[in-house]
Parts: C-alpha cells; structure tokens; sequence
C-alpha cells in the first residue's frame, strides 16, 4: 500500500485535516482549525507552513524549493539530526544529519476546533527520534530523542526555523545580546554579541548560552516573532545574502531578503550525550505578536 493509501485509510480525512501528494514520496499533512492552519511534511518531518488565525504565515519556503526525495526542502522547520553542520569526523556524510531527507511515520493526529496535535516518528538502530508538534495560537514543538542502544550516543541537533519577515534590512533580533558566538563566516572567530543584530551582509553564527526568549522585531509585518526555546543552549542565526544564495540555487529570485533563520540548537561543545536508555528533549514554543 502506497504511503498515502495508508495514511488516508488510518486517518481518514475530515473538515479538520487531508493530505496531499505534490510529488512522488512527498507526502504533506494539511491542518485546519478554527485557531490556526498548518502544513507539515512528513518527508522530513517539517513544519511547512503556520499561519495563526487573521496572520500572515510565520515561516517562508523558497519559491524554488525542491519537493523531491533525496532533497532537503528550502524553508519551513527542517530538523537537523543526529548532527548539526558537517558531521564530526565525516567529511562525506549529509550537512545536517539524515532526517531531513528521510520519510516519517506519523503516529498520532488529533485536531478539534482549538488546537491540533501532530506526532512523528523516526528510528535508527540506537536511536528513537520523536517530534510533537502542537497548534493552537501558537505553534510548539518538541524533538525527543531517546538511546535504546547499548552505549553512549553524542548528538547535535537543531530546529532550524527560516522565520518569513518583510526585508532582511529591516529587521532586528533581542535575546543574544552579550552572549558568546562563533562566527562561521569569519574563520569561525569567537566573538561577543554587542546590542541587537541587525542584519547588512551573510551572516552565520552560533550562539552560546541562550537563556531567554529570542525576539525578531519587523516594522515592516508589524509584528514581533517570539521563539521561547527549553532544552537548548545554542542558537544559530543564519541569512545567506546574495552571493551565498547563488551558490546554494534554491533560495528564489531575492529570497534572502523575506527569510531569516533563527534555529533553537544543540550545537557544538552543547552537544547532548545519552546514556544507554537516556533521552533529552529540544523544544520550541514559536508566537507572533503585534508589533
Ligand atoms: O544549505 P543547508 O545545508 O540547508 O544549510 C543552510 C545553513 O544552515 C545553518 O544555518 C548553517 O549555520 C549554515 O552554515 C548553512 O549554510
């Protein structure tokens, strides 16, 4: 039975959710509730679209954007994991880790007029990877992951949001003000946040020590995007500007200027080992607010 087939006999569609197939393997889970209306793909287990009741949608997909399988998709929440970045020691392995290239198995979907609640699976041979994820108002998610194996697993990890915002220039980000960085297009120099970032060139750091609410400010939505981030250290703020979008082909004629990704992490020395029958989990509670 093809995977739609499946889902479509387990869970029948209804006023409250359908699922679409836009290219062979790519299977997409559409929400709707009185509160707010959803798309996520289960290739990948990627929240694609959140758009809260009256609101413009709070993530961005390319234009471009590849829907095919062994691509990652350019935009919405990828999930970055087991690795975040290039992998430690294998300079052949995926950017990223496997799972956002890989399908998921949806679990378990429940929606009433309120709110929805949407959970994945993925396993491999040590590690079981769960991803609920919430809607009401607001959109929450979070990334557990346990170790069934039988000796320690090291992982990094990321929910690497690209948040839509009317123009890079425009913007501003609170939250990261004095804490450390490392700078990944400047040699990857340890530096330290002064005021706010603002954003007029690539930028693509790591943020160490986060301990509060991450704020991006756009006048031109007028709203504020809120990402209070629990069992993360680490966030990454990334744009790729011009010349860096060329190169990666997918980020759509001025892409760059209506996206910014600000990524609740596990990354570098917050790498997170688990002991056998360990588990920890990353979460991301994402709100929009008038500005
Ligand atoms: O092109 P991708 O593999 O999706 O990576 C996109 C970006 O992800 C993160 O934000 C990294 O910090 C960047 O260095 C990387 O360019």
């Amino acid at each position: 039975m093809s995977q739609l087939n499946d889902l479509n006999s387990r869970f029948p569609a209804n006023s409250h959710w359908h699922f679409s197939e836009p290219a062979p393997g790519i299977v997409l889970l559409h929400i709707h509730s009185d509160t707010s209306t959803a798309t996520i793909s289960l290739y990948g287990g990627q929240v694609l679209s959140f758009r809260p009741r009256n609101q413009d949608d709070l993530l961005w997909v390319s234009d471009d954007a590849h829907f095919a399988e062994g691509k990652a998709i350019r935009g919405g929440i990828p999930v970055c994991w087991p690795w975040f970045g290039p992998h430690p020691t294998d300079a052949d392995a995926p950017a990223h880790g496997t799972v956002r290239k890989t399908p998921w198995q949806l679990e378990e979907l429940e929606c009433n007029h309120q709110h929805a609640k949407v959970l994945l699976r993925y396993s491999d041979e040590n590690l079981n990877l769960q991803l609920a994820i919430t809607l009401d108002t607001r959109l929450h998610l979070a990334l557990t992951t346990e170790n069934h194996g039988a000796t320690n697993a090291t992982i990094t990890s990321a929910l690497h949001s690209y948040f839509a915002i009317s123009d890079i220039s425009d913007i501003h980000i609170t939250g990261l003000e004095d804490k450390p960085f490392r700078d990944a297009v400047n040699s990857n120099r340890a530096c330290l946040q002064r005021g706010v970032i603002r954003f007029n060139g690539e930028l693509d750091r790591v943020y160490q020590d986060v301990d509060k609410a991450i704020c991006i400010h756009d006048p031109g939505l007028k709203r504020i995007i809120r990402i209070h981030n629990t069992g993360s250290k680490s966030a990454v703020v990334w744009t790729p500007w011009i010349d860096k979008s060329k190169r990666l082909g997918d980020m759509g004629v001025n892409g760059y200027r209506q996206m910014v990704c600000v990524e609740s992490a596990n990354a570098d020395s917050d790498a997170i080992t688990l002991p056998p029958g360990g588990q920890h989990t990353l979460s991301a509670l994402l709100s929009i607010e008038d500005l």
